[in-house]
């Protein structure tokens, strides 16, 4: 437990219905003491926790009102820090919101840094380390998906998987060890075969995590996706058909789009963040190069390609480039304006070329979005071996350490079957079980506990 107080508003600033300043730590009850009268005039301190009181806070310097709120007050060790909190629910708007953080930081509370309550949630043993993480998952998610995946990993379904993993593990470390210790005992076939066979099973399991991950990472973080293509194919316009809103300026003359609009598209519950940027061409006007220069770099980045071809236009030796350019990309090719005509024959000259998969659409009278649409979920989810309500590991970090769990894994396989001394295997089944650890924050640095708070927002 902490001796020092936080304080910090938990609502975004701006106009709004309600604001919260919560208080969190040992002196959260005497600072509220000292700035809140209560309407009832009853004792609110004496009067249990989860409650709700209506009431004023005042200066005390001054005897001067500054809002009417309705005060949450929550006692240790059953609230989200395992601490007393108290929480100001003042009415929205930026000076009342701030007026009481300053007040409470004068009667006593310091400042939280980003992510500091949930922090003392992690600290204080309420919830693990990836069910921290899922906190700040399930605040960033884009997607309805998204929110699944990370509500199932704050409920701890990802903690207790790894957990069970973790015990496994330790089973097959006492088995080991035991015949380190009593050698004499372990020479039947039996248990040697036993224990290759819990290790299989083992590396099975975590493989399968691993191989979900990348799906359960999509819906997490989604797709940068570039729409590319030459000047005045309608980049712009498919943005917009896809919005349903006109958010590019589009026109007839080409080289309109010079800076890159970035928006979110929920595409069957993946976030696509895509990107327009300006058609590729060379140009001797200094702001489009600009922007020709970025849709470059963009096209460089970007996990996908949506490549934009003017069916009007037919297929330009600058398309021609452009495919080869993105040749090495996941994404589609894309036959715009197909309402003019001519998309038949470019998708036979396509098909010569054997490149990516070709839809003709018409941004402007929106037919083929649909197919679009599936076509982009089918080609991201491609080789998904999971759907989204499956536990689904999300985060890079937890990828990471189930890829060091599963070599230390296979290392110890190769070791007991190569008749090597058990104690090799010991130690990297050992080590297996501590990559897991960092997963659920039982073996993590204090480094990377501040790397993934550091991350939140303030009053989290
Ligand atoms: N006003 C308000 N709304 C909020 C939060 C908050 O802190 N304050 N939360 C967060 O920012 C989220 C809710 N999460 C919470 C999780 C646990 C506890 C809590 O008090 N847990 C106790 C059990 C309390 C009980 O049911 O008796 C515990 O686990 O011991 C509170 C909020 C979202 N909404
Ligand atoms: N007939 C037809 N015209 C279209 C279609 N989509 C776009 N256009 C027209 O093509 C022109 C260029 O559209 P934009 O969306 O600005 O093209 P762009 O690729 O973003 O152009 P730059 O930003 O200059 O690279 C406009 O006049 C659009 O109305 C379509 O599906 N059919
Ligand atoms: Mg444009």
């Amino acid at each position: 437990m902490w001796d020092d107080t936080i304080a910090a508003i938990a609502t975004p600033l701006g106009e709004g219905g309600i604001g919260i300043v919560r208080v969190s730590g040992p002196e959260a009850m005497g600072i509220a003491g000292r700035l809140f009268q209560s309407a009832s005039g009853a004792n609110w301190r004496m009067k249990g926790s989860h409650r709700l009181f209506r009431g004023r806070v005042v200066d005390p310097a001054n005897g001067r009102l500054v809002d009417e709120i309705l005060l949450g007050v929550m006692r240790a060790p059953h609230t989200y820090t395992r601490e007393d909190v108290v929480e100001f629910n003042c009415h929205g708007g930026i000076v009342a919101v701030r007026r009481v953080l300053e007040l409470a930081l004068s009667a006593g509370a310091r400042l939280a840094a980003p992510g500091e309550f949930t922090r003392r949630a992690f600290l204080n043993g309420r919830i693990d380390l990836a069910q921290a993480e899922a906190v700040i998952d399930l605040i960033r998610a884009r997607t309805d998906t998204g929110l699944e995946v990370a509500a199932g990993q704050l409920t701890g379904r990802l903690s207790r998987r790894v957990r069970q993993l973790q015990d496994e593990l330790l089973g097959l470390v006492a088995r080991v060890e035991a015949s380190i210790d009593f050698p004499e005992e372990d020479a039947g076939f039996n248990s040697a075969d036993d224990l290759e066979c819990g290790l299989a099973d083992l590396i099975d399991a975590v493989a399968r995590l691993i191989r979900q991950a990348e799906t359960g990472r999509v819906y997490r973080e989604g797709i940068s996706t570039v729409i590319a293509g030459r000047p005045n194919v309608g980049k712009s316009s498919l943005l917009n058909a896809l919005l349903d809103e006109n958010r590019a300026i589009v026109t007839d003359i080409p080289g309109t789009t010079r800076d890159v609009i970035e928006e979110v598209l929920n595409v069957r519950g993946i976030p696509l963040r895509l990107a327009d940027t300006a058609g590729l061409r060379e140009t001797a006007d200094k702001v489009e190069k600009a922007g020709v220069e970025r849709a470059r770099e963009l096209l460089q980045q970007a996990e996908l390609v949506l490549l934009v071809i003017d069916a009007g236009a037919g297929l330009t030796d600058a398309d021609r480039e452009l495919i080869k350019l993105a040749g090495h990309k996941k994404g589609l090719i894309l036959i715009n304006k197909s309402d003019l005509g001519g998309a038949a024959v470019i998708t036979e000259q396509l098909r010569e070329m054997d490149s990516k998969p070709v839809l003709s659409v018409s941004a402007r009278f929106g037919t083929g979005l649909e197919q679009l649409l599936d076509a982009i979920g089918n080609l991201v989810l491609s080789g998904a071996v999971a759907p989204a309500g499956d536990l689904l590991v999300s985060n890079v970090r937890h990828q990471d350490a189930l890829k060091r769990c599963l070599n230390h894994l296979k290392a110890a396989r190769l070791s007991l079957a190569g008749h090597m001394p058990v104690d090799l295997a010991a130690i990297d089944l050992r080590e297996a079980w501590e990559a897991l650890g960092e997963i659920t924050g039982t073996a993590v640095s204090e480094d990377i506990i501040d790397r993934i708070f550091s991350d939140f927002c303030i009053g989290k």
